[in-house]
């Protein structure tokens, strides 16, 4: 490719503007990737100049291009989790606020440099490093720029201003082609997508499409600070998504505090949140700070929000309008660095609708909005959770490893959990207390409210097979009641079929027709 017209360094604005008309006639994506690498490099007088750019997933920083005074070359070959786990230089030039300056020397130690390992074998010692974030127009993340050894010193750190800015420049010409490379394939069949690679589970057991899905969103808000709405049934793991997005991110290292909106009076929630100075009202004998202040740098995690008092709404609007708290009877007010995650079981849409949730603060907190599927629509992951809470409790408890039966684990995925996950996680930890020591965990070893609940639950249930199946229903319904009664007298046919007027012959019929093995019962 032609040489952009300008000396090595310092990066002056000549070049970027020949650079940027340059830009305006790329025909691809990769002729933008090519053009960014080989650009910045030249602009710079660095030795190398690399790309990485987030998947699409938002949780691997890809490699995608290198380029060197010898040329440029396309290059996947490295790539590593963008989750700020390991501490990488690349990671926290992705989630921090600044670009990075430092050399190998002063970088060993702090970060982990094992992109360098990766294609940079035989790099002098003291080798100087520029990286800085790549940034869409909503200056969310997209990847990392990274300049190495050179004379891009200096000019390189008084510049990054606008190296930042060419770097969105180069993004948004390069979504630009993808767009319209992506239209072009829409018109022509293509085989399926591949799965998106994800690197972890966040802490969330399950392997559902609703779960991946969850991953992949809870990947793509670590990359921002937009505030983020979480809603669900009660127990569907709200509270753990939102550790995963605090714990996961570029804020880990400080303060994740969290407030039930619902279980505090209006005035003790008030000061809790936003803090009060000595005196403000009787019985302040002392400063308090308040959650949001105390999680300055980090997350505030607000449950229920949906309970918070009008009153209140209005002043965290301001809060997060303003990015400052002013504590009650305070004259002054405290800048504030916090990413609000806030969660709900209740149709928030129908409260605004109803005027009992302010509008404003509704878009405000669901800027990047998450819903949580309940329990009953991803069965497929009944099985895989249980055996999680199974091991869990017993590596507590120093019990054997449980083994949950094919029949245990059928009879737990045809409940209907209106408590949902926690209902779960109780139903198993109180199994394996009782029966932890059986070599095999049968039905029989469910505790007896699940067959209770399930004949309460039918009206739920029944209704939900909707009109004109009557023999769905009644169906249904004997199977719950045969287990029931199985469970009450621990697998002892004759008894059960006494109690419920049946013939031996009778209840073996009916046993056979719902496929239910007595003997699963018998503890
Ligand atoms: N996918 C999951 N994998 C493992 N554990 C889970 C999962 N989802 C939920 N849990 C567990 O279920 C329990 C309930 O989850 P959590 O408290 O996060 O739910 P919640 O929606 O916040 O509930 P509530 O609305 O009642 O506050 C916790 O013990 C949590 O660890």
């Amino acid at each position: 490719m032609m040489p952009v017209p300008v000396e090595h360094s310092p990066v002056n604005s000549k070049a970027e503007l020949a650079l940027l008309h340059r830009l305006c006639k790329s025909s691809s994506a990769s002729a933008v990737l090519a053009l960014w690498a080989s650009g910045l490099q030249q602009l710079t007088g660095c030795d190398r100049a690399d790309i990485y750019l987030l998947d699409q997933s938002h949780s691997l920083l890809v490699r995608q291009i290198s380029a060197s005074p010898e040329g440029t070359r396309q290059d996947n070959s490295y790539s590593e989790p963008a989750d700020y786990r390991h501490d990488s230089l690349l990671s926290a030039a992705l989630l921090g606020q600044t670009p990075l300056h430092l050399n190998t020397a002063q970088a060993d130690g702090h970060f982990r440099l094992d992109f360098l390992q990766a294609g940079h074998t035989g790099l002098p010692p003291h080798t100087m490093i520029t990286a800085l974030p790549v940034r869409d127009a909503a200056n969310h993340n997209q990847g990392v720029l990274v300049l190495l050894g050179g004379r891009h010193d200096d000019s390189s750190q008084q510049h990054t201003a606008s190296l930042t800015g060419l770097c969105t420049s180069f993004w948004l010409q390069y979504c630009r082609h993808q767009q319209l490379a992506d239209c072009v394939r829409q018109r022509t069949p293509t085989p399926a997508p591949r799965p998106v690679p994800l690197n972890h589970s966040y802490g969330l057991t399950g392997n559902s499409e609703a779960i991946r899905q969850l991953r992949r969103l809870i990947s793509k808000t670590l990359h921002n600070q937009s505030s983020v709405l979480i809603t669900g049934e009660t127990g569907t793991g709200k509270e753990l998504v939102a550790q995963a997005i605090h714990h996961h991110g570029p804020r880990r290292s400080f303060p994740f505090q969290v407030q039930n909106c619902a279980s505090i009076p209006e005035s003790l929630l008030e000061s809790e949140l936003f803090g009060y100075c000595r005196g403000a009202f009787t019985g302040a004998d002392r400063e308090h700070m308040g959650l949001i202040r105390s999680a300055q740098g980090g997350t505030l995690f607000l449950d229920e929000i949906g309970d918070m008092p009008l009153s209140l709404q209005a002043k965290l609007l301001r809060v997060l309008q303003e990015q400052s708290v002013r504590p009650l009877g305070d004259t002054r007010s405290y800048a504030v660095n916090v990413r609000i995650v806030a969660a709900t079981h209740q149709n928030l849409p129908d409260m605004v609708a109803s005027g009992r949730f302010r509008q404003d603060l509704y878009y405000r907190l669901a800027q990047f909005p998450i819903a949580l599927p309940p329990l009953r629509e991803r069965k497929d992951d009944i099985a895989l959770l249980s055996q999680h809470f199974a091991d869990e409790f017993a590596h507590h408890a120093r019990l054997p490893a449980p083994v949950l039966s094919p029949a245990l684990l059928e009879r737990l995925e045809s409940h209907h959990y209106p408590g949902n996950v926690r209902e779960l996680k109780n139903m198993i930890e109180r199994t394996l207390l009782m029966h932890g020591h059986e070599a095999s965990l049968q039905p029989g070893h469910l505790p007896p409210e699940l067959f209770e609940q399930a004949c309460a639950d039918q009206q739920t249930e029944v209704e939900d097979l909707g009109a004109g199946k009557l023999d769905e229903r009644l169906n249904y319904l004997e199977c719950r009641v045969l287990e029931q009664v199985l469970h009450k007298y621990h697998g002892n046919q004759k008894l059960a079929a006494q109690e419920l007027g049946l013939s031996r012959g009778a209840m073996n019929y009916r046993l056979k027709k719902h496929q239910i093995n007595a003997r699963n019962w018998r503890i």
